[in-house]
């Protein structure tokens, strides 16, 4: 039986350059939980998710995912477990189509392939025109760039997403799409980052931070 997809921080404390970011900062979800973390720009919410994905190392406290600690060892066979979009997501060079299909050649994904043939429901889900495909990844606008990326999370069905701001360059329409989409994922568990609150009305807990602490 595969453990559960947890998250938990406990009691951590991060200093970046002689600068507390995060002081005994906590945070638990339980397996497809949905939280928003909030708070003003600088209070160290991407630090939070910089955290669970083990490119920021605490100076003290821990990070389990899936029950299990998060170390130098475990943090490789850890990511897979999770989808990580930031808000102006780096897609890489080339075109599209290309992009979707490069996850899939790492021997880890390649079991996954047959989840490329979901790609037309996610466009039309996210109101993405096909002819994207075909574009270079770099004439893409922000809001194509940030529903390209999650798209191409979704397919690799992913069990805990961390998202950062991913909608904050969407029109009102496509925004509501893409929240639709992640409050279908009810086995998912999901962590948020955000400004507007409201945006999230089925987030089962909101995590408002304030200087490095919630
Ligand atoms: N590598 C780093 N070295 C030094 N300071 C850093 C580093 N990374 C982040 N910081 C600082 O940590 C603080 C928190 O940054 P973080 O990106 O986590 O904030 P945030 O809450 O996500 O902000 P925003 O809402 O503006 O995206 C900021 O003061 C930032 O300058």
């Amino acid at each position: 039986m595969d453990r559960p997809d947890t998250l938990d921080i406990k009691d951590v404390t991060v200093r970046l350059n002689g600068q507390t970011i995060l002081q005994d900062f906590s945070l638990g979800l339980e397996a497809g939980q949905k939280a928003l973390l909030t708070g003003p720009s600088g209070c160290g919410k991407s630090t939070v998710l910089r955290c669970l994905l083990g490119f920021v190392v605490p100076q003290a406290g821990s990070v389990h995912i899936a029950g299990q600690a998060l170390t130098a060892e475990s943090v490789w066979t850890l990511r897979r477990r999770i989808a990580y979009v930031g808000q102006e997501p780096d897609l890489g060079a080339g075109i599209v189509r290309d992009i979707l299909e490069r996850p899939f050649h790492y021997r880890a994904n390649t079991a996954l392939r047959g989840n490329l043939a979901r790609f037309s429901e996610l466009f039309d889900a996210f109101g993405l025109a096909r002819s994207l495909l075909d574009k270079d990844a770099g004439d893409l606008s922000g809001g194509e760039k940030q529903r390209v990326a999650l798209v191409s999370a979704l397919l690799l069905d992913r069990n805990i997403f961390l998202l950062d701001e991913v909608t904050s360059a969407l029109d009102p329409a496509s925004k509501r799409k893409v929240i639709e989409c992640f409050r279908s994922h009810t086995d998912t568990t999901m962590l948020f980052v955000a400004h507007d609150a409201e945006s999230f009305p089925f987030a089962d807990s909101v995590i408002e931070m304030q200087g490095g602490t919630a």
